[in-house]
């Protein structure tokens, strides 16, 4: 493993190149815009000089003399550096463009390079890395943006998601209902560039097809009977920011016709209009339909699915994770509490253990639910089985009446000793700390607190 210097938004940027040609305009560029850089031929020179220097952002060819630029960007991620990395690949090389933000690559340049094309995604990944830095401890603390997820494939999902937030390409999430998909897309905004700008949200299943056109593009007055005036589409209003298809498998052929080429040309139509009017807005579609089996039956256009497929994140369901499951109760309780202005101090070992076994096919909105309803039935601080609904707690009771004698302690309800929220907390700060065989920084980083604050817990106990 090489050890790295530290890296600051302020450091100097290192340009990694063998073309002299294409170096020397790279830094003449960057220096004029007022960067410091520094440069490297190969890989191999540009990892000798990260383990002296300290540098902010790496902009680095693909195609070098001895190992490849994205080797260099692998073997950065993989000995835990965070530096910024910008790839430039050769014209038509997509694939490997999508390959570099896989694997962790901010963003990526295509040649012949636009000179101020270069300036400005340096600017941008400088930026984003800074207001990142400046955020992330707080926004770990209450998950991704809000969406809690201890497990792997979540914190495989928040880190992909991160990347391609970066980015200007349309996104496809795809999930069963209920796994958070606008929770993400929303998460996707706040962590873009367009964050400040609007995040405009549309249930494409909820617009009656007649007015789909309109309500997705506008319409002039007297379009139509009834278009008594102008009025802005979904596209206008989301100018800036970002524009959420939600249930895009539901689209008629004749918008996604339409969206295509929105996508294609930047421009849309108003409906009665005349002339087109160029668009700025980034499209995050969702469904938890598969959509090859719509492109077969014929409902789905096949290049409107690859147009957003390229960058395309899956959100597993609540039974591939189950291991999120008790965080999501502890937060879900208290997030309920405060919202109906009550206490709960407990919950009884048997509930806990009951949504634990539980399935949720209708995913993390069904546990809310549950979890929503009890906190409104509890009594006395205590959320106890007879709180959760029916299908919760007949399949509880069918699991226990089945398991042998003296195997679960914790889900026998005459046991008196109920853990409070806080003993579970501890529990599960343990299991994790065990799992992580001790490593307090893993363990703070599945958690999603700081490491400061696992301190202070496990001081505590
Ligand atoms: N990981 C999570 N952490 C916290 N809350 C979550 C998480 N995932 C989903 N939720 C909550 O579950 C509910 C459903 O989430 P959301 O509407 O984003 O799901 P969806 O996948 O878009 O569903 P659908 O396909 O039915 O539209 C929301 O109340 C959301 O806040």
């Amino acid at each position: 493993m090489t050890r790295m210097a530290p890296h600051s938004p302020r450091a100097p940027l290192l340009i990694v190149e063998d073309d002299s040609a294409i170096l020397e305009l790279l830094e003449e560029e960057l220096q004029d815009a007022g960067y410091a850089t520094l440069v490297a031929a190969s890989a191999e020179d540009a990892l000798a000089t990260l383990s002296h220097s300290e540098v902010s952002l790496v902009i680095s060819d693909v195609r070098l003399p001895g190992i490849s630029g994205l080797q260099l960007l692998q073997q950065l991620r993989t000995d835990g550096s965070e530096v910024g990395f910008i790839v430039i690949t050769a014209f038509g090389t997509i694939d490997q463009a999508v390959e570099s933000l896989k694997m962790g690559a901010d963003d990526f340049l295509t040649k012949p390079l636009d000179l101020e094309g270069v300036r400005e995604a340096v600017f941008r990944v400088l930026e984003h890395r800074r207001l990142a830095e400046r955020f992330d401890r707080p926004a770990r603390d209450e998950g991704f943006h809000g969406i809690i997820g201890d497990s792997e494939p979540m914190h495989a999902l928040f880190r992909d998601a991160t990347r391609l937030a970066r980015s200007e390409a349309p996104i496809l999430i795809l999930g069963e209902s209920g796994t958070g998909k606008e929770l993400l897309a929303r998460a996707i905004h706040a962590e873009s560039p367009r964050a400040e700008a609007p995040f405009v949200a549309v249930n494409c299943a909820s617009i009656p097809g007649e007015l789909m056109e309109s309500e997705f593009f506008g319409h002039r007055k007297g379009a139509f009977t009834g278009a008594t005036d102008n009025r802005q589409g979904l596209f206008q209003a989301a100018r800036g920011g970002s524009l959420f298809l939600d249930e895009i498998g539901e689209m008629s052929p004749n918008l996604q016709a339409k969206l295509l080429r929105a996508l294609q040309e930047k421009t849309v139509k108003a409906v009665g209009a005349e002339t087109e009017d160029p668009i700025d807005v980034r499209i995050i579609a969702a469904t938890h339909r598969d959509l090859e089996r719509e492109i077969e039956a014929g409902h789905f256009r096949s290049d409107l699915f690859f147009r957003l497929e390229t960058f395309s994140l899956r959100i597993p369901p609540l039974r591939e994770r189950p291991g999120d499951i008790e965080r999501l109760v502890s937060t879900l309780i208290a997030k309920h509490a405060a919202a109906q202005e009550k206490r709960i101090e407990r919950i009884e070992p048997a509930a806990l253990q009951a949504l634990l076994d539980y399935p949720y096919p209708g995913n993390v909105r069904e546990l809310e639910n549950a979890v929503m309803r009890a906190v409104t039935l509890a009594e006395a601080g205590v959320l106890s089985h007879a709180d959760l609904p029916e299908r919760l707690r007949q399949r509880h009771e069918t699991q226990r009446r089945h398991a042998p004698s003296g195997t679960s302690q914790a889900t026998r309800p005459e046991q008196g000793n109920w853990p409070s929220l806080e003993e579970v907390e501890k529990r599960y700060i343990q299991k994790v700390l065990d799992a992580t065989g001790g490593n307090k920084r893993k363990t703070a980083d599945i958690l999603g607190i700081a490491r400061r604050t696992l301190y202070r817990r496990l001081e505590e106990e």
